[in-house]
């Protein structure tokens, strides 16, 4: 992390010392709050997450001895285990300090401060932050989080820090929830582009007509619905990174006009004759098979050529061996929160039973089992029965949409309808139980016609 994304909280009792450090540190962070009270820190850090406490470890001036420092650092370690904290003392106490860093301080700093000193603790302490970060089971981004301790997963994170930097553009491969919008973001957020826009467009879900007039904009007139000019997406990503998803659902006419603006970088809307220039890092995602891709009567080798300068393949959930129990503290902890339930732990056999599910849904079918078993268990414990996996596997063979065939086909139908008529024909619930995203389900009714 660098500092200007840094939120501080400043703990001292004496008012100008968190005078000083406010304008200290203003100019140069994110946030800072400063604080007098040392009984309202557990407020505090239930308000916000901070990167960094600067705690005073003398707070009345009478005792000395730091106890105090030391016993507020316990708490804020127990509660806040990630946030690092940086203790101050006005007595030069080597005792103290070094029994501060034994209890989890990060580092220790002497009153009256050096500017410098201080700005080079916080600095040092934020990059060791990042680095652990991306050594450790999570890629962490400004705007998301990326579970993965798995040695394929920690391919695919060496692999984006690698192309992230460069302008190349990338393919991401791969099943349905296995996060590739989560790739194709954090891309974006290591790129020299991170401040620029990131746009998103799902283009196997735009009709034909909607193909052109979305990517590239129209003028007003170019059609009886065109009432004013309109902007096309890589218009609005100009500068910053397109990402098409769905791509392998596209038609070859789709395709063509597709290529046309990779090659000459300028996209015409609709009713113009004016080419605009953009500047664009394309990133695609689909999960069809790789071989399906390769095959010309699909898809266009000049386009595949041009997506896939490099393609990052992100594995199913089933192959990711540790990840199900990195992802599941992660989850199950984000819903306690969301659903204001108190911390849970896991009973032997839950992440057993995990682990032997298929997840044909991926991360996300996980992400909704969870979800449903914190708000279905009463207890602090979960257990294997409080995981409900998806009917979709059991489905046609307990409704009247059964069907014996074992064509691909007909049961990804019959599960579809199963699960539509479940749910009273409501498509976002539909899509939820399914694993997939509402418009792959839209994809599918219209494929198979219901
Ligand atoms: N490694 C991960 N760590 C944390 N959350 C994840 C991870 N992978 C996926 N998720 C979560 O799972 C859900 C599905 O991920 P995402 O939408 O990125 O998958 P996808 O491959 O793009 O799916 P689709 O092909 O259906 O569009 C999201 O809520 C995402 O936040």
């Amino acid at each position: 992390m660098i500092l200007k994304n840094a939120t501080i909280l400043v703990i001292d009792d004496d008012v100008d010392v968190l005078t000083a450090l406010r304008l200290l540190l203003k100019p140069l962070v994110k946030e800072v709050v400063t604080e007098k009270n040392p009984s309202n820190i557990s407020f505090q850090i239930t308000q916000k997450t901070y990167d960094i406490i600067i705690l005073d470890m003398n707070f009345n001036g009478l005792v000395n001895t730091g106890n105090e420092g030391i016993f507020w650092l316990n708490k804020i370690r127990k509660e806040k285990p990630d946030t690092s904290v940086i203790l101050m003392t006005a007595y030069a106490d080597i005792d103290l300090a070094i029994r501060g860093l034994k209890e989890g301080a990060s580092d220790f700093l002497m009153k009256p401060w050096k500017n410098e000193k201080i700005i080079e603790t916080i600095t040092t302490i934020l990059g060791n932050k990042a680095s652990k970060n991306t050594k450790n089971n999570t890629l962490k981004t400004h705007s998301n989080e990326i579970i993965g301790d798995s040695d394929v997963m920690q391919d695919v994170f060496v692999k984006l820090k690698k192309v992230a930097p460069t302008d190349a553009n990338v393919l991401v491969l791969g099943e349905n929830g296995t996060g590739k919008d989560l790739i194709a973001r954090a891309i974006h957020d290591n790129s020299n582009r991170r401040d620029q826009p990131f746009i998103k467009v799902d283009v196997g879900a735009l009709t034909a007509s909607l193909f052109e007039s979305e990517l590239f904009g129209y003028k007003k007139g170019a059609f009886t619905d065109a009432r004013e000019d309109r902007k096309g997406r890589f218009e609005a990503a100009n500068g910053g990174t397109l990402f098409l998803d769905e791509i392998g659902n596209i038609s070859l006419s789709q395709q063509v006009r597709l290529l046309t603006v990779l090659q000459n970088r300028q996209v015409t809307p609709l009713g113009s004759n004016d080419a605009i220039p953009v500047d664009i890092r394309l990133i695609c995602a689909t999960n069809i098979d790789p071989k399906v891709l390769a095959n010309e009567q699909k898809f266009r080798k000049d386009l595949i050529y041009r997506i896939n300068t490099v393609d990052i393949i992100v594995p199913p959930l089933r192959d990711r061996g540790t990840d199900i129990t990195a992802l599941s503290h992660h989850f199950v902890s984000l819903y306690a929160e969301k659903y204001n339930k108190s911390a849970f732990s896991f009973d032997s056999g839950f992440i057993s039973k995990l682990k032997k599910h298929e997840f044909p849904g991926n991360v996300r079918e996980l992400q909704y089992v969870l979800e449903r078993a914190v708000i279905m268990t009463d207890g602090a414990v979960l257990k294997p029965e409080d995981l409900v996996f998806s009917s979709i596997e059991r489905a046609p063979a307990s409704t009247s949409n059964t069907t014996n065939s074992l064509n691909l086909d007909e049961i990804e139908k019959n599960a579809i309808l199963t699960v539509l008529e479940k749910n009273k024909g409501n498509v976002s619930k539909s899509a939820k139980e399914l694993g997939i995203t509402r418009a792959a389900l839209y994809r599918r009714l219209e494929k198979y016609e219901l």
